[in-house]
């Protein structure tokens, strides 16, 4: 049977990225989804976003919720200082299985915990099964409608402490509104918005960067 777009991303990571090394496996990758199969990785303008911010907050406990393929996780890890930890959920089995490869390609896994099963059940276990207290830095790129209920569980968990940034993929598009108004209008949260564009393609797409006050 014909193989699946994660499997062909691997492939092309496989081909053309050298092992240990982080850069060349987001430069593959970007590679391979501008010139032969769109796919919906954060991407290399969004992602110097994201390198940005995590550089600037030098966090040494983080969160991903949607690892897909690997990409942003690796584009985390490679910034984190030694001893940082990345804890990453993905609900989908056959998405986790390349992304642990992709991961290891980048010679990363020393840093990574990828966790298969969805954010709302592993979210309440983060103290208890992880040995975490806070987070430093959540990445949100998953089920869009599920953003703003993970932030409120996250909260409602004590997860998040004053300073803790939460960094949202796909404001614009795919979009997530009720989550945007959210961290906009909560006196809980210091809100801003970094306009960019959905990955590998001119739309309009952004970042929503919202620092928890506690
Ligand atoms: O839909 C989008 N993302 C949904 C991502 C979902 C990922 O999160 C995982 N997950 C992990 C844990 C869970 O609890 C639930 C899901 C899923 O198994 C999947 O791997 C999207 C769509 C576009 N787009 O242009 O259409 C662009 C983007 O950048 C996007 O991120
Ligand atoms: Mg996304």
């Amino acid at each position: 049977t014909r193989s699946t777009r994660p499997q062909r991303l691997l492939k092309a990571v496989q081909k053309r990225a050298t092992r240990g090394d982080p850069q060349s496996v987001i430069s593959a990758i970007d590679h391979f989804c501008r010139h032969s199969e769109w796919a919906m990785n954060v991407g290399d303008e969004k992602g110097s976003i994201l390198d940005s911010v995590v550089s600037e907050l030098n966090p040494e406990k983080v969160l991903e919720l949607g690892t897909y393929c690997g990409y942003s996780t690796v584009r985390i890890a490679r910034l984190l200082p030694p001893g940082a930890r990345l804890i990453t959920l993905e609900f989908n089995a056959d998405y986790a299985a390349i992304a642990r490869q992709v991961i290891s390609w980048a010679g990363l896994e020393d840093k990574i915990q990828l966790v298969e099963g969805a954010s709302e059940d592993w979210i309440p276990r983060m103290k208890e099964h992880f040995g975490i207290e806070t987070f430093d830095f959540v990445f949100l790129d998953h089920w869009k409608d599920r953003y703003l209920p993970d932030t409120k569980l996250m909260e409602d968990c004590g997860l998040l402490r004053k300073g803790t940034v939460l960094l949202a993929d796909n404001v614009i598009c795919p979009g997530v509104p009720d989550y945007l108004e959210y961290v906009r209008n909560s006196l809980s949260y210091k809100s801003s918005y970094f306009k960019s564009h959905l990955e590998y393609t001119k739309a309009e797409d952004g970042l929503e960067k919202s620092v928890f006050l506690g």
